[in-house]
């Protein structure tokens, strides 16, 4: 690959700094009550759609960004994949379909390694149960349990994490009933749900935000130790949400084991055992793939360290080759526009807070774990609360801002990258009221930053990765009006949204008649990397979609 990038014919190159700017969750959907985007006070991003040459939306969803069909909402692994390689790229969940679909998820070397479990000892899958298509999907474990008993397993246990954040909460019991069908039909095989939890409590935390989390998980699917203990998994799921006035969310149960008659866990993880990861998402896998991988091992005391012949659905880290075995070869994604920046002698600074760090660098990066080139990059880690974000709505915005704003003004870096949690983190809990507020502070960091920028003779480009914010509710298919539950209350969305997300380019330093394309009306979040590359005074390398600037 040639890393030259060229001047760009209109654009001339800046050493003044480029911001870009990513609103996680932020999409661009119907004006009503229940779109916090819509309902807060927003003056600053407001303006910027006042000015229509400089501002449009673009798909963050479906096959725009790789995903099978276009019923699939995006995500922050797929988006910032996009983003930050300006490549649109089959991603894990299609993947892994093509897998199943050629019957290649059997015949790799991940599937050899586990298949000399199956006779003699046990094969546990651990994942998110659930059919949101962000980091696994339901109707592909199943399909892949099928296939382990068709080949020869004869001892299943299944270790699940209650989702409640990519499907609506209470679905668990659904999804905990359809995956207790499918292992009864499991004809010859002693197949069981061993243990679980909220994925919001147990094994899915990412970028180390909290790594007590991963330890409540491997105490319970490895050492069958939790505080709650039932007999099967439909009762613990209805015991622990408790009053379904008032529920506990499915992302937040507790651990639990399932124990049989004798009170004894039904599916520890012994030597010999086979442990398949059955997410295929990376980030909120990679801890606990150390966990189970590595020999030397410090984050928590794991008590027993079982020998187990362990599989991810991917390697979920390209960098440090993690996990070693996996069943279906991860995307990849090469030629990233960091990758570019840094053979170029670019500087760039990039900036999130714990909960999106590995958004704006291991995703940008195509999921790998290190730096290109550690003389030009620096990525800045501002740590989040451990709290449910409505409790705290704000949450680092004002400390990145502060941080961009430092960037911006060392005359150090040339590309300085940001991305505010808030949209979709306060969205994913549903809370409408603090959703409002979390979009009401980013707008106010946003104006922060740009005058900021301004004052430095920088350009910008304003985007997100998916929508979530933008819509607080469950919907009627047809109707679209709010779902309401028995008291009459909306049923809240916690979910991501298929809405486009808005493009806004700008900054004192940028060219007059400098306008973005209204062409492209399939335009996603790839064709945006270019127009970064455009910013920075570059033309867009071929391997890369079409730039949105004209
Ligand atoms: O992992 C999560 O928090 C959600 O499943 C998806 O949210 P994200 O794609 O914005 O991280
Ligand atoms: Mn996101
Ligand atoms: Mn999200």
């Amino acid at each position: 690959m040639d890393f030259q990038l060229k001047p760009h014919s209109v654009i001339p190159p800046t050493d003044k700094p480029v911001l870009v700017c990513i609103l996680d969750g932020w999409g661009e959907n119907l004006g009503d009550q229940y779109n916090a985007v819509h309902v807060a006070p927003t003056p600053c991003t407001d303006a910027l759609k006042e000015d229509k040459s400089r501002w449009r939306t673009v798909k963050a969803h479906g096959t725009a960004v790789g995903l099978p069909s276009d019923a699939d909402m995006g995500n922050s692994e797929v988006g910032h994949n996009a983003l930050g390689s300006g490549q649109v790229i089959d991603q894990g969940a299609r993947l892994v379909d093509i897998a199943l679909e050629t019957g290649q998820m059997f015949e790799g070397d991940g599937w050899t390694y586990i298949s000399e479990s199956f006779a003699e000892n046990t094969v546990h899958f651990i994942g998110l149960l659930s059919d949101g298509g962000v980091h696994s999907r339901l109707d592909q474990v199943q399909a892949i349990l099928k296939g382990a008993a068709e080949r020869g397993a004869k001892r299943i246990r299944v270790h699940i994490l209650t989702d409640g954040r990519d499907v609506p909460d209470g679905s668990s019991k659904r999804f905990v009933a359809e995956l207790e069908a499918g292992l009864a039909a499991l004809s010859g095989v002693d197949a069981k749900i061993a243990s679980g939890g909220g994925r919001m409590k147990v094994t899915m935390d990412r970028y180390e935000a909290d790594w007590a989390m991963v330890q409540r998980g491997w105490e319970a699917h490895v050492l069958g130790e939790a505080p709650h203990r039932f007999q099967d998994a439909a009762t613990a799921v209805r015991t622990l949400r408790g009053d379904e006035a008032k529920p506990i969310s499915d992302q937040w149960l507790p651990p639990f084991v399932i124990v049989d008659s004798d009170d004894k866990p039904v599916g520890t993880v012994e030597d010999g055992d086979a442990v398949v990861l059955f997410n295929f998402r990376a980030d909120r896998m990679v801890e606990i793939s150390k966990a189970f991988e590595y020999e030397e091992f410090s984050a928590f005391d794991r008590k027993r360290f079982p020998k187990t012949r362990f599989v991810g659905m991917m390697q979920y880290d390209g960098d440090l080759k993690l996990p070693a075995r996996f069943l279906v070869p991860p995307p990849a994604i090469h030629g990233t526009s960091g990758e570019y920046l840094a053979k170029n002698g670019i500087t760039t600074f990039a900036c999130s807070e714990t909960q999106k760090f590995g958004h704006v660098t291991f995703f940008w990066n195509g999921n790998r774990s290190g730096f290109f080139d550690e003389k030009l990059e620096t990525y800045v880690e501002i740590p989040s609360d451990n709290i449910p974000f409505n409790e705290k709505p704000e949450m680092k915005a004002r400390e990145i801002t502060e941080a961009g704003k430092e960037a911006l003004l060392s005359g150090k870096y040339r590309m300085v990258r940001i991305n505010y949690a808030n949209p979709d983190m306060v969205g994913h809990t549903g809370d409408l009221d603090a959703a409002v507020f979390a979009c009401k502070l980013v707008d106010e960091c946003v104006a922060d930053l740009l005058d900021t920028l301004n004052s430095v003779g920088g350009r910008f480009l304003l985007t997100a990765d998916h929508g979530n914010a933008d819509d607080m509710v469950q919907r009627h298919k047809k109707t679209n009006e709010a779902l309401l539950d028995d008291a009459g209350r909306p049923l809240a969305l916690t979910s991501h949204t298929l809405a486009p997300v808005p493009v806004a380019i700008g900054g004192a330093g940028l060219p007059d008649g400098v306008r973005l394309r209204q062409d492209l009306p399939n335009a996603g979040l790839a064709n945006i990397t270019g127009a970064c590359i455009n910013l920075l005074g570059y033309e867009v390398p071929s391997h890369m979609e079409p730039s949105l600037i004209e």
